[in-house]
Order: structure tokens, then C-alpha cells, then sequence
């Protein structure tokens, strides 16, 4: 079974994706973290964001060892990931990745969670269950915010707000794999509501399916 969580920076994806993993024992993959990888290997190089050879050079050499890297979580890093997640080759390059994840989860699980951006439109428009999770930019920012000062890290409200929309932009006016809602997502908006009443949301369609799944056996 795979679940397909979308949806923009900070609106909750990662929080429900890893919750709802850990709820089924299904395997659980941060798919932001193979583009922060790819961005972080073109600036290690000293490279160019904007050269797309470069970058799909990264992509093809990924190793998933430096998915642990905490640098990946810096605000450069995302910046540098929505870059290089704009280049078709790079997409290319994760693609596989990603199939063989969702298909055969490792550890031997019966299932697998993925969050990104695609997931339920390119990765995998066949997965059982796709929720697209949103909230207002300002809440999200806000929340990122708070983030970024709770690992002790400088942060200035209206400068992540503003690096969020762009990034948002980027995300969704891209030509190849852009942040869209797939038709048959189900769609949580976390603006007003806790951890806690998304999960509930979230699980609903998820618990909806593994039951008709059930029948049909
Ligand atoms: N429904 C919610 N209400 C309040 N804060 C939330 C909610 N969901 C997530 N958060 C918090 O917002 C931040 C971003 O959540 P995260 O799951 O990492 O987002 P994403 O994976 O979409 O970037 C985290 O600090 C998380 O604890
Ligand atoms: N499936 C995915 C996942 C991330 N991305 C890109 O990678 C960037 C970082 O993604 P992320 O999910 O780690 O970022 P946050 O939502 O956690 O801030 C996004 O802004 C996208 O440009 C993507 O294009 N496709």
C-alpha cells in the first residue's frame, strides 16, 4: 500500500507522513530531503545553481547516506533544493529512487508513506491513498520560523515569509512536476487545526481504504 502526502513548505506533511507511518509500521521517506541532498552536493562542488549539467551530475551520484546530513535542514538548503528540483534531469535522476521505495519498502514493510510535492501526480498517480496537506502561508511561515529559533538558528519572520513564497512560486510554476493537487487527493488545510486533529483527518481515507481493501479480499 502506498500513501502519497503533498503539499507546500511547513503546512504539516512530514509530521502526518512519518505519524501515519508509524501508525501502520509502513515504511517512511522524506522525498525533500534527495533535492536538499542534490542542492547541497552542487554548492559543496562550488558549482552553480543555475548550472543544470552540474546539478544533474549531483543527482546522478546521489548517495542516500547524506539524507542524514543535518545541514539538509537549513534554510540554504531548501532554497537550493527548489532550484535544482526545477531541472528535468535531476527529477529524472530521483525517480527510480523513489518507485523502488514505495514498491519494495525496506525492512520488509507492507507499505510505504512518501511526502514531497509530486508524489500522488508523477511518483506514483496509482496510490491508494493521496492527501494534500495546506495551510496559509502565513501560518507557515510562522511555523518555520519557530522552528529555525528553536534549533538556535537567527530568524526574521518577514525574511522566511518572503523565501517561502518564492519558493512556493517556484514550486508551482515549474514545467516539469510542479505542486499541484492531484483530482482524487484529499485535501487538509492545518491552518486552525493541532498536530493531533490533522492525524485524525489524515487517517480517515487511510483506515477508509485498508477496510475496503479487507472486503474485497
Ligand atoms: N497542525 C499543526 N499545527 C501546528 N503546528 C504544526 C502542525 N503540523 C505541523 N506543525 C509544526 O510545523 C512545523 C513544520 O511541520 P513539518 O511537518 O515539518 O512540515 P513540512 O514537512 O510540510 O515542511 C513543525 O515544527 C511541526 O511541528
Ligand atoms: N517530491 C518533492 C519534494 C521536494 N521538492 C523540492 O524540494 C524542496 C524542499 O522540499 P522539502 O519537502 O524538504 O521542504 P519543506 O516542505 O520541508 O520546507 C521543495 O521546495 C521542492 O522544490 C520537490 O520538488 N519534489
Amino acid at each position: 500500500m502506498i500513501v502519497a502526502v503533498d503539499g507546500p513548505a511547513a503546512s504539516g506533511k512530514g509530521t502526518l507522513a512519518r505519524r501515519i507511518a508509524s501508525a501502520l509500521d509502513f515504511a517512511y521517506l522524506d522525498t525533500g530531503l534527495l533535492y536538499r541532498g542534490v542542492g547541497v552536493a552542487v554548492l559543496d562542488r562550488g558549482d552553480s545553481l543555475d548550472d543544470a549539467e552540474a546539478a544533474i551530475r549531483a543527482a546522478q551520484a546521489f548517495d542516500p547516506a547524506l539524507m542524514n546530513d543535518p545541514r539538509l535542514r537549513s534554510e540554504e538548503a531548501s532554497s537550493a533544493a527548489s532550484k535544482v528540483a526545477a531541472i528535468p534531469g535531476v527529477r529524472a535522476a530521483m525517480l527510480e529512487f523513489q518507485r523502488r521505495f514505495g514498491h519494495t519498502p525496506p525492512g520488509g514493510k507492507k507499505g510505504a508513506v512518501l511526502d514531497g510535492r509530486d508524489i500522488g501526480t508523477v511518483i506514483f498517480p496509482e496510490a491508494d491513498v493521496k492527501l494534500f496537506i495546506t495551510a496559509s502561508v502565513e501560518v507557515r511561515a510562522e511555523r518555520r520560523h519557530k522552528e529555525l529559533l528553536g534549533r538556535g538558528t537567527p530568524s526574521i519572520y518577514a525574511r522566511v515569509l518572503r523565501e517561502m513564497q518564492e519558493r512556493d512560486q517556484r514550486d508551482r510554476s515549474r514545467s516539469v512536476a510542479p505542486m499541484t493537487i492531484a483530482s482524487d487527493a484529499v485535501v487538509i488545510d492545518t491552518s486552525a487545526i493541532d498536530v493531533e486533529a490533522a492525524f485524525q483527518k489524515a487517517m480517515a481515507p487511510v483506515l477508509e481504504k485498508i477496510s475496503r481493501q479487507h472486503r474485497v479480499r
